[in-house]
Order: structure tokens, then C-alpha cells, then sequence
């Protein structure tokens, strides 16, 4: 297994990876509810905890849930931050247009990312030091598949 760090921690039931190798821990519900078709809820999983200075854990949704059922995270991802001591909650979105989901207790509901993050020292600056990309974005490189000739020589060769 790659590296892990310690994590404190309070739940009520404690995130479950699924796989030895599993990037994300499952989070349970710590609540039953029903979501309409469109509707969005904050759910509770009972769990907090303290995170390592330089770590940061992202709220993800969990593909299944999303591709069956249209159920996703509003602000996925969502972030907590080293220094939070609540609960951490799950911004749930039914995307679905006509069915409704519903969440018993314990359901795994989303996942949980712990990663190395680090901060930034912004330096003010006039200028900008160009780049290739310069300003493009936002679809600037278009969809169509790239060939060889498309791309900056020695990039791709
Ligand atoms: O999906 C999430 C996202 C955030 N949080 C908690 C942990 C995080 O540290 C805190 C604040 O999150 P964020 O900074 O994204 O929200 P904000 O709207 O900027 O709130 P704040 O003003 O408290 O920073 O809320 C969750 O429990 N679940
Ligand atoms: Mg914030």
C-alpha cells in the first residue's frame, strides 16, 4: 500500500474503504430522507475529524450513485479544511427529473479524498510571464481529436 497518514476521529460510523488500494472512503448517512426529483439536501454523516497541517479530505460523489440514479454533490468537490471540527455534511443533488432517491441511515453516500495540499505565498506582480497557452482556455483547444502536426514540436513526439 502507498502512504497513509493518521486521521483523528469521532463518527458515529467511521468511512469504509471498500479495496485495499481505494483512493476514497465511503461516507455513511447519518440520516434517513427522501430526495425529490431536483432537489438538493444537506445530509449529516456523523463524522468529524482533525486533519494533519498540510492535509486537506475532498467530499466526492460516488459513481454509481450518479450514473444510476443522477445522484451527485452540489459543490463537489466539497472541501474541508485541516482546522474544521464539525461534522462534516454532504451537499446531495437528485438530478433525476422524475425519480425520487431515498437514503436510509448508514447508506454510503459519498467519499472521501485526504490529500497533501499546500498554500500559496502571492507575490503582486505587474506582468505575467507569458506562456505557451497564454490566455486560451474555456474550449480553446477545441474537441476534435489532435494529431501529431497539432501539437508543439518535442511535446508529443
Ligand atoms: O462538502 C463539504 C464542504 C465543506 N464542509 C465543511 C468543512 C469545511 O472546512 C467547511 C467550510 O467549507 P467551505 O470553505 O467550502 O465553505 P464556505 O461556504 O466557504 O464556508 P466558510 O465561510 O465556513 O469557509 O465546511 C463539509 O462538511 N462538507
Ligand atoms: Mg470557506
Amino acid at each position: 500500500m502507498a502512504d497513509s497518514v493518521e486521521v483523528l476521529i469521532t463518527a458515529s460510523t467511521l468511512p469504509s474503504y471498500s479495496h485495499p488500494g481505494d483512493a476514497g472512503a465511503d461516507l455513511h448517512s447519518s440520516e434517513a430522507l427522501v430526495l425529490e426529483p431536483g432537489q438538493r439536501a444537506t445530509v449529516g454523516t456523523g463524522v468529524a475529524i482533525a486533519l494533519p497541517d498540510g492535509y486537506a479530505a475532498f467530499v466526492v460523489p460516488r459513481s454509481g450513485l450518479a450514473s444510476k440514479h443522477g445522484i451527485t454533490i452540489v459543490n463537489s468537490p466539497g472541501t474541508v479544511d485541516a482546522g474544521y471540527r464539525g461534522e462534516i455534511k454532504v451537499a446531495l443533488l437528485n438530478t433525476d427529473s422524475s425519480m425520487p432517491y431515498s437514503v436510509a441511515v448508514g447508506d454510503r453516500i459519498a467519499q472521501l479524498i485526504i490529500m497533501p495540499v499546500t498554500r500559496a505565498r502571492f507575490i503582486e506582480v505587474e506582468r505575467l510571464p507569458g506562456s505557451d497557452r497564454g490566455e486560451g482556455g474555456f474550449g480553446s483547444t477545441g474537441t476534435a481529436a489532435r494529431t501529431a502536426s497539432d501539437s508543439t514540436a518535442g511535446v508529443n513526439a
